[in-house]
């Protein structure tokens, strides 16, 4: 594997209580490769998301993130950063979507406002270069140019998504992590978009961190996939491997529940 773009060793991260603290990760280590798409699979409460805001050090208190782990964006340690450092980091190096990305458009602004507002605060861009830049960047996502006067509240919510997708890409991230970014959506547009990302990162060579429960949709669109399990990561490997044939019986479980709704394309094993 070329120099990885993500690196996490030994992370430990625990929730801080009153009473007891929990640990929510478990020496978890795993390196996404530039250009790669990684998914992260689990049942619910199993720690994904926990490393998602550790990633882009967005983890708040009572999330404690322990001495001795290591995440390394490009070699540097994310976890390092001070204050300057972190605001150029974010946008430029990693950039999130989550699942409620599309509700965290400003809803008083235009779009074209809000696309300023990121490449003029960390690019210093013009209003008339911010505006070109904006244009190119919702091409990217499929959305015509005359959709920069719109406010939020006139698009649909993929388009919304989309929208945050693009302002994600503004800067040219190394990495984007989607925390279940089309969860809210429905199926189709769901795949739409995460098609587009496929595309897109084959264009412009970003390395995705894809968290969804769609584990059909995670397989069709990973190179490696890794399963979590109450904090721990269990198995790493390549989608089409782990998935014809799992090694930790815990995947085993877990693609046993997966619906078989997504046609031919991908067939496990028998008894896998
Ligand atoms: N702010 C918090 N305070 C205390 N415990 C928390 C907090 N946030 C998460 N946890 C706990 O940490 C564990 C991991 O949560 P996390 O959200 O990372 O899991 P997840 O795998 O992303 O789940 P889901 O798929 O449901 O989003 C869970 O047991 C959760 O209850």
């Amino acid at each position: 594997m070329s120099a990885p773009v993500l690196s996490i060793r030994n992370l430990n991260i625990d929730y801080i209580g009153a009473e007891a603290n929990f640990r929510a990760v478990k020496d978890v280590s795993f390196d996404i490769a530039p250009g790669e798409f990684f998914g992260l699979a689990g049942e619910s409460g199993c720690g994904k998301s926990t490393i998602a805001f550790a990633v882009s050090r967005l983890h708040r208190p009572p999330a404690l993130i322990r001495t001795g782990s290591e995440i390394l964006v490009d070699g540097r340690d994310v976890l390092e950063l001070d204050k300057d450092a972190l605001r150029r980091f974010r946008w430029r190096e990693v950039a999130m979507v989550f699942q409620s990305a599309m509700n965290s458009l400003n809803p008083v602004l235009t779009i074209e406002a809000q696309f300023y507002d990121v490449l003029h605060t960390h690019k210093g861009m013009s209003r008339e270069a911010a505006r070109e830049r904006a244009a190119e960047l919702l091409k990217l996502v499929d959305i015509p140019p005359d959709r920069l006067a719109a406010y939020p509240h006139q698009c649909s919510g993929g388009m919304r998504q989309r929208i945050v997708i693009a302002i994600c890409l503004a800067l040219n991230p190394k990495l984007l992590i989607m925390d279940e970014p089309t969860t809210a959506l429905d199926v189709v547009v769901q795949r739409e978009i995460l098609q587009r990302i496929d595309v897109l990162r084959k264009r412009l060579g970003f390395a995705v961190l894809f968290i969804t429960h769609d584990l059909g949709l995670m397989v069709q669109v990973s190179d490696r996939i890794g399963i979590m399990l109450e904090g721990e990561l269990v198995e790493v490997n390549d989608a089409q491997t782990i998935y014809r044939s799992p090694q930790h019986d815990y995947t085993k479980r877990l693609w046993a529940s997966m619906p078989k709704l997504h046609g031919d394309q991908i067939r496990p094993e028998a008894g896998a």
